[in-house]
């Protein structure tokens, strides 16, 4: 089911560097929230405070608060596995397990999770995931096969058929179409449109069409210079952003001025 996200006054910091400081956003469900802004203004970094995947780096923390549908991200008893598991996420570079057979691939998260099922169960389970992320036709024939055997576009569809096969409630998607070609590309815009009908989606992207073509609310991060820290200067709906925004940055921005 999709939740939503609600960060207050959120710091991150690598050690004693503060990378990002002062967010306050609301992520709605049933939407794709795009980030975008220039390189190292820190959208990966949030990104990944939202789902606690930030404090696996050594020294890595947070200060502030990430709630999701009234349940403290941060709070003592919250924990960072189980997190883990309702918001998913998708990488840059499609990363099934090499080695692994297409059917193992999309249940790997559930079987992390111990989850026992029985072999009916799990085919259902595979077969729904891969539909849902538009993969089955093209592997139904081939689900014992390698998942690294697939091209750059069905190994991302595959990527995303796994992040869904645990139901989390929220998918965050780092660059998911930089490493693919344009018709891959259009494949996985089309594949997230259909998603966001029943899960929270937020996507760093550095298309700016990408952006405007399947969000509905833009974040845009910027930063003063290097070793500052960056912030989420303007939040608005996609519409709004990419025809009147509110900042002269986010205007020089999306215009190609810098960046
Ligand atoms: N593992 C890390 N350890 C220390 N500093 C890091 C680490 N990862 C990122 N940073 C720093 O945090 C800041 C934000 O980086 P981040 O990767 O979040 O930016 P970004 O906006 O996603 O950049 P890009 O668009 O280039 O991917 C940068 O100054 C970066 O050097």
């Amino acid at each position: 089911m999709a939740k939503r996200i609600e960060v207050s006054d959120l710091n991150i910091y690598y050690g004693n560097f503060l990378a990002v400081e002062g967010v306050n956003v609301s992520i709605e469900p049933r939407s794709i929230t795009a980030l975008i802004g220039p390189s190292g203004c820190g959208k990966s970094t949030f990104l990944r405070s939202l789902n606690r995947m930030h404090e696996v780096i050594p020294g890595a923390r947070v200060e502030g608060k990430v709630v999701m549908d009234g349940q403290d991200l941060y709070g003592a008893d919250t924990d960072p596995v189980d997190v883990r598991r309702q918001i998913g996420m998708v990488f840059q570079r499609p990363n099934p397990f090499p080695t692994m057979s297409i059917y193992d691939n999309v249940i790997a998260g559930n079987r992390l999770n111990n989850k026992r099922m029985k072999k009916a169960e799990t085919d259902e389970l595979v077969e729904r995931s891969l539909r849902g992320a538009n993969l089955w036709d093209e592997v139904k024939d081939r689900l014992g096969r390698p998942g690294s055997g697939l091209s750059g576009g069905q190994q991302q569809r595959l990527c995303i058929a796994r992040a869904i096969a645990v139901e989390p409630d929220v998918l965050l998607m780092d660059e998911p179409c930089s490493a693919l070609d344009p018709i891959s590309t259009l494949a996985i815009e089309d594949l997230m449109t259909e998603l966001k009908e029943r899960f929270t989606i937020v996507i760093v992207t550095h298309n700016m069409q990408q952006a405007a073509r399947v969000s509905q609310s833009t974040g845009f991060f910027n930063l003063n210079g290097v070793g500052q820290p960056g912030r989420l200067i303007e939040f608005n709906p996609t519409e709004k952003i990419f025809s009147n925004p509110d900042q002269k940055a986010t205007e020089d921005y999306i215009s190609g001025r810098f960046g």
